[in-house]
């Protein structure tokens, strides 16, 4: 029992929101309240310093108060508004690297990882962590994080978080709204679009930060294309044609491959992260032969790559409930890519495969932002549990779903869509483990609409309930792992890379009970490499394309 418990403290401390008031943290509620009594006390002292009568566990009116370490600072927030590729992330990135400690807070792991590399190679030591990577560097009082990792326990001296509009997106915004309410930092830059700033600037109002706002230009053109490409043969170096399904993404690099002038990258959302990095690497290198890239919107946010020109396939996307037409902001973010300042290609285009959708694709760039009304926010387990206890005969999908539908909110707030912790809840419902447990594995990396990722995580929780302890060879066989023959099996494999991305996640979290770490992470790294030999083989290779391009192909093709 005792090392049981031991085992859920080290744990909690590394769940995104598990336990984010400090009151209720490592430091306090975990020494001195080591039961749930315990946080019963500690809640009826803040519900009696609040002023309440009734603590009321599904009250989310004042999350500013989830966070006593940020509020005891009067911090100084730095707005960077602007269009892309404006400077917002280079200035503030500027002040994170003479910072005496700090951390960078993104929406992606790319953005994550190219902090971390830019830092590092300023001398300034940094650590990657993700919810999957913990890439420690000695002597590092920096970190760069992907939001959702964002610590609001510890105290900085600066803090970045970056792509700040995201904090109305209805699934990840509350990552957000927690890293703007809970950084406790003297200086906190947040990077992004000017249509957050009157929610930010209302948001803070009651946090009696000092709010300072800083307007950014374009530092390069951008031109929008009154016509449309026309024809895969008018695709040229250092292009990027945006589309929004896999199956296109394929289709296109073979349709682009198949005119034997260029060979194509891709980056789309379920290529595990270290094969997305590693292509677009391949595309920034000017020296390597893969001079254009096919790419989801997972391109979208900040990165800044080698793109002259970006070109939508269709401004139409499949968003998991219906198809819909891209977002003015989306449009601009995706287009935002091309031609960044400093890059190879400083003057960048932007245009349509289909000539229909040239007039939106016109009227988005040249129209603003609309303003965003509300901010995401999401309980935090302590909440959850004291709920749980006054309904002690509901499993976790019933607690959720009551605590959303009650969950009672100030004007400028919205619950997440919690549609994916409530899937994994019904899977973990059907087994006899703790409230904690069952909370980690609904929290976790999952991605349940994936089939093979949901039995993944099925099996690990039955695993877990019966044994208590997961070796990954009883899910998986190292060394059976084959380079991809067909779209299907690429398709397979990348959702084993999943199922091994989920291990890695839950040994970060319950270190005992899923002790192969290094097995998972090692094959993951298989995985990785065989579906990069797959992407290198399924296009037409050509041993040597630079002679190719001085052909009179090269010219026909222009
Ligand atoms: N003053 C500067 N000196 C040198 N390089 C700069 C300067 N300002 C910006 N850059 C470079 O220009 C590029 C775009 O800047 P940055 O990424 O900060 O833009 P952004 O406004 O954050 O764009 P986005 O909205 O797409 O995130 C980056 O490669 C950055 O390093
Ligand atoms: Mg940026």
């Amino acid at each position: 029992m005792g090392s049981l418990l031991f085992r859920r403290r080290l744990s909690r401390t590394l769940v995104p929101g598990w336990s984010d008031n400090a009151d209720f943290s490592r430091s306090s509620w975990q020494l001195k309240f080591g039961t749930s009594y315990g946080v019963y006390q500690c809640l009826r002292k803040l519900s009696s310093s609040t002023g309440a009568k009734k603590f009321d566990f599904t009250d989310l009116t004042r999350p500013h108060t989830w966070y006593p370490n940020a509020r005891r600072k009067r911090r100084n927030v730095i707005l960077h508004v602007g269009p892309t590729n404006s400077g917002k992330t280079y200035h503030a990135l500027k002040r994170l690297e003479s910072s005496s400690s700090g951390i960078y807070c993104g929406p992606l792991r790319l953005l994550a990882w190219e902090v971390a590399q830019r830092l590092n190679k300023a001398k300034v030591p940094c650590d990657l962590i993700t919810g999957q990577e913990r890439e420690e560097v000695d002597g590092a009082k920096h970190r760069a994080v992907t939001v959702e990792m964002a610590d609001v326990t510890s105290d900085y001296n600066c803090a970045v978080v970056d792509e700040i509009q995201m904090l109305g997106c209805r699934t990840r915004g509350f990552s957000f709204t927690r890293a703007l309410l809970g950084i406790s930092a003297d200086e906190l830059h947040l990077c992004g679009d000017a249509a957050a700033v009157p929610l930010i600037q209302e948001l803070l109002k009651v946090t009696d930060d000092n709010v300072k706002v800083q307007y950014y230009e374009r530092l390069s053109p951008l031109i929008p294309l009154k016509v449309p490409l026309g024809s895969f043969s008018n695709i040229r170096t250092g292009d990027c044609i945006v589309t929004f399904s896999r199956y296109e993404i394929y289709n296109i690099k073979k349709r682009i491959e198949n005119g034997r002038n260029h060979l194509c990258s891709v980056v789309y959302g379920s290529l595990p992260p270290e094969t997305r990095t590693r292509q677009a690497t391949m595309f920034n290198d000017e020296s390597s032969d893969f001079d254009v890239l096919v790419a989801s919107d997972a391109i979208g946010m900040g990165l800044n790559l080698n793109i002259s020109r970006i070109i939508f396939s269709t401004l139409r996307k499949f968003d998991g409930v219906e198809m819909r037409e891209l977002s003015v902001s989306e449009i601009k973010q995706i287009a935002g890519r091309a031609g960044r300042y400093r890059s190879k290609f400083p003057v960048g285009e932007v245009t349509c495969l289909d000539p229909d959708d040239i007039p939106l694709l016109l009227s988005s760039l040249s129209s603003p932002s609309p303003i965003i009304e509300a901010s995401g926010t999401f309980s935090n387990f302590d909440l959850l549990f004291m709920y749980s206890r006054l309904h002690p005969n509901y499993g976790i999908h019933q607690i959720l779903e009551h605590f959303v539908e009650n969950a009672k909110l100030s004007e400028k707030y919205f619950i997440a869509d919690c549609e994916q912790m409530l899937k994994v809840a019904a899977v973990i419902d059907e087994l006899p483990l703790s409230l904690n447990d069952k909370y980690l594995f609904t929290v976790s990396s999952v991605d349940m609409d994936d089939d093979i990722s949901s039995q993944g995580l099925t099996q690990f929780a039955q695993s877990y309930c019966k044994n208590g302890i997961v070796r990954l060879k009883e899910i998986f066989t190292p060394g059976t792992l084959k380079v991809p023959k067909s779209h299907k099996a690429l398709k397979e494999l990348e959702s084993i890379h999943k199922v091994l991305d989920l291990y890695v996640w839950l040994s970060f979290h319950m270190e005992d009970s899923f002790p192969d770490r290094e097995l998972a992470a090692s094959q993951k790294a298989i995985c990785s490499m065989i579906i990069e030999e797959f992407l290198g083989r399924d296009g037409w290779q050509k041993p040597n394309l630079r002679k190719l391009r001085h052909s009179p192909l090269k010219s026909l093709s222009g």
